[in-house]
């Protein structure tokens, strides 16, 4: 999907495959007016031969989504050699993207006398992946090294899933918490009320009474969001092993408990029921496809939001890492890319081509960084 509106508009380039869909949808009758809503064009019915190849693509990506764990892996493989092989390609692969652990003491000379601002994904960054989205908890090792960071440097969390559960899931008061992919932004108070992004946020107070900006771009669609969820978990109930989640802004359907030759029927029901949404968009995730409205805004823009809100996004005297391990984590290391302004660090225990600098294999990796982080912080102070 590639959809370019006209200029000083916003613009959404979608790397992933198109929806095979809409042939044909009806207009809402509540039509969300953000101005980041891009309107999507009606679109002519596709040739069946064009349908069925965008489809395919689909299957793909169902299918290569989200690298067994290290256990199974292990399962799967029926000789040494081809574990070899892996962990070849893999030490091949970390020339480009080296180790955060490995590269500590560059990553340290990068921020001396900069102010460092920290943004963490959550599922498989901070708390390992698992079959059942509702026990993916974080150890408390975990959560004590993400509270002594989170002493030191202006942290957030930056999730798919909603503010509230990841909250319930962290506990930390410390911190700034972005839903949603970032469509649900609890953080402070702006230090300038000029915004580019001529944005609106909401005072509001947090657990603790502290008064917060909540900023919420996508607030329109909730009706709509509730409505595609009741009409999604009808259309796939009968699948096994499929799972609906509400993520406030947006709908999961997790399928990472599904049989392999049922990810088609899944895609198809998504599809089926997305065609009278044009307004809303498929991504995927790992062994996950996520419904979500489209609107210019994910998690790149969140970290340029908070980097704004807290003050930190103007000057060169800052250095903002993000560390993520899924497809929207992208859209945050791109920003940091591109505006030469800190750097993304990739959490993948496999190779893939990704816009962060640096990566970490998993979430035990992670905590070892954050620690090394913060007592280094303290012992340079
Ligand atoms: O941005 P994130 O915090 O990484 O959230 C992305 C999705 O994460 C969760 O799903 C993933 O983790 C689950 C628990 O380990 C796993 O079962 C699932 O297969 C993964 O896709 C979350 O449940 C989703 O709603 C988020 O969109």
């Amino acid at each position: 999907m590639d959809l370019k509106t006209s200029h000083n508009s916003p613009v959404f380039v979608d790397p992933l495959p198109s929806l095979a869909l809409p042939m044909t949808y009806t207009t809402p009758t509540s039509f969300p007016s953000s101005g980041l809503y891009l309107n999507t064009p009606k679109k002519k019915p596709l040739p069946s031969k064009i349908e069925e190849v965008r489809a395919a693509g689909w299957l793909d990506l169902m299918l290569a989504s989200s690298p067994p764990r290290k256990r199974q892996s292990k399962d799967f493989l029926p000789h040494d050699v081809q574990a070899d092989d892996l962990d070849l390609r893999y030490r091949n692969w970390m020339v480009n993207y080296p180790s955060a652990l490995g590269s500590f003491e560059a990553i340290t000379e990068l921020a001396r006398g900069k102010k460092m601002a920290l943004f963490l994904d959550y599922d498989g960054t901070l708390s390992p992946i698992v079959d059942n989205p509702a026990n993916a908890v974080m150890s408390d090792e975990m959560r004590a090294a993400v509270r002594h960071v989170a002493s030191l440097f202006p942290t957030a969390i930056i999730s798919g899933r909603s503010r509230d559960k990841v909250f319930d899931f962290v506990k930390l008061t410390e911190l700034y918490y972005a839903g949603s992919h970032g469509m649900d932004i609890m953080g402070p108070i702006r230090k300038s009320e000029s915004n580019g992004h001529h944005v609106e946020c909401v005072r509001s107070t947090d657990s603790e009474g502290k008064e917060v900006n909540l900023f919420q771009p996508a607030s329109e669609f909730l009706p709509m969001i509730a409505e595609v969820f009741e009409n999604l978990s009808e259309s796939i109930k009968d699948i096994e092993g499929a799972r609906m989640e509400d993520n406030k802004f947006c709908v999961s359907v997790h399928y990472r408990n599904v049989a392999p030759h049922d990810y088609e029927t899944v895609h198809q029901r998504v599809t089926a029921v997305l065609k009278d949404y044009p307004c809303l968009r498929l991504t995927h995730g790992r062994k996950v496809l996520e419904v979500r409205p489209v609107i210019d805004w994910n998690k790149g823009k969140a970290v340029e939001f908070l980097l704004e809100s807290l003050g930190l996004n103007e000057s060169d005297d800052v250095l903002p890492i993000y560390v993520g391990d899924d497809k929207t984590d992208e859209d945050a290391f791109k920003v940091l890319k591109a505006n030469n302004h800190g750097f993304g660090i990739l959490v993948s225990s496999v190779p893939k081509d990704s816009d962060a600098f640096y990566s970490l294999r998993d979430p035990s990796e992670v905590m070892e960084f954050l620690r090394t982080l913060a007592a280094w912080k303290e012992g340079s102070s």
